[in-house]
């Protein structure tokens, strides 16, 4: 395995299943096979998620530092600092959240149900911001670092998503591998894998795992940022350290790097039309939850590209499922008509 040098803290349960989604299939109806690799039930840590399996790479490194404190960042609802909080529950570290403000909502519960309510419910310090929604290193998140050391603690530097954090790929390398194995005792192989990005370190960590295996151009990241050329330069970047990182032994082309900027709209945490029917149609054919930030998104543009032709016919096309659904609870002005 590529991963064979790093240490890994379990926080999950294992190989997440992968399942094939018949109802959905025959519901869209484009001649493709849909599956399904469910790691938003990957782990009994707070409705676990993508983070837990990026934040196995990370703990080690936050326990060997000798911190006490993780310190991380996302919007109100972020699902990212929601698996900080129960990591830090988790190893008995103390937790500090900054939660800007990402999405322009007009919920009167948007900052007190879903991720933000378990977050505060784990006992991390959960601290609102107004600052806007960007991906990047920001000054929120390195004041909150400082304070820890001021109030004489040991912050543990974790930055949104996890994605530029030296390790913050891994975890997705190891999913490539994952579905390697599975795919073995499926007897077939997937022709393509359907992601949500947005800080892109779960895309380019599977786009290291998968060029190990010929087929990094079968990975088709959907934008869920809607700010895709920061997004596309991050994922390159943690591409090319990752590739280092595990010795992957080539440089990853340009294009074998695939973000489809399409389905974002209209703006990051703000779900479409589209975006909502997409949800309604996996709730209603596969008891499949996906939520308006991130996975709604990202089932809109698999089944948008399987009805437009985009997967050949007769294509098996799997699903990343990352997580996500407790924000759902912050937009139930959109589903109060089912
Ligand atoms: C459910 C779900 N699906 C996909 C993604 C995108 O993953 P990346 O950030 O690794 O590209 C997130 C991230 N969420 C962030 C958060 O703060 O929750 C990092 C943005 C996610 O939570």
């Amino acid at each position: 395995s590529l991963l064979d040098t790093f240490d890994r803290y379990p926080l999950t349960f294992g190989k997440t299943a992968i399942e094939h989604l018949p109802r959905l299939t025959e519901a869209v109806g484009a001649g493709v096979e849909f599956y399904a690799k469910r790691d938003d039930c990957n782990s009994g840590l707070a409705f676990g998620g993508n983070k837990l399996r990026k934040l196995e790479y990370i703990v080690p490194d936050a326990i060997a530092s000798g911190a006490d404190t993780l310190v991380s960042i996302g919007g109100v609802q972020s699902n990212h600092t929601r698996m900080v909080a129960a990591t830090a529950a988790k190893i008995g570290m103390k937790c500090v959240v900054i939660q800007e403000k990402w999405v322009p909502h007009y919920d009167a519960v948007y900052d007190r149900v879903g991720n933000i309510m378990l977050t505060r419910l784990m006992g991390a310090d959960s601290r609102l911001v107004d600052d806007g929604f960007d991906i990047g290193i920001r000054k929120s998140w390195e004041d909150a670092i400082k304070s820890v050391e001021d109030a004489g603690g040991k912050p543990y530097p974790i930055p949104a998503g996890a994605s530029v954090h030296k390790y913050g790929a891994l975890g997705y390398v190891g999913f490539a591998e994952e579905v390697a194995e599975q795919e073995a005792e499926l007897g077939f192989t997937f022709d393509y894998i359907v992601v949500c990005v947005v800080t892109g370190s779960t895309q380019a960590g599977m786009i290291v795992g998968f060029a190990a295996q010929d087929r990094a151009d079968r990975v088709i990241g959907i934008d869920a940022s809607g700010t895709v050329d920061q997004t596309r330069d991050q994922v390159r970047s943690i591409v090319d350290n990752t590739a280092d990182l595990v010795g992957l032994g080539r440089k990853v082309r340009e294009d074998e790097i695939h973000i489809n900027p399409d389905y974002a709209y209209p703006a990051y945490g703000v779900p479409s039309e589209e975006t909502n029917d997409a949800i309604r149609l996996a709730a209603r054919t596969e008891a499949m939850m996906t939520d308006p930030v991130y996975e709604g998104k990202s089932m809109q543009g698999m089944i948008d590209l399987a009805r437009k032709g985009f997967f050949p016919k007769g294509s098996k096309v799997l699903y990343a499922h990352l997580g996500g659904a407790p924000a759902l609870n912050g937009y139930s002005y959109y589903y109060k008509d089912g």
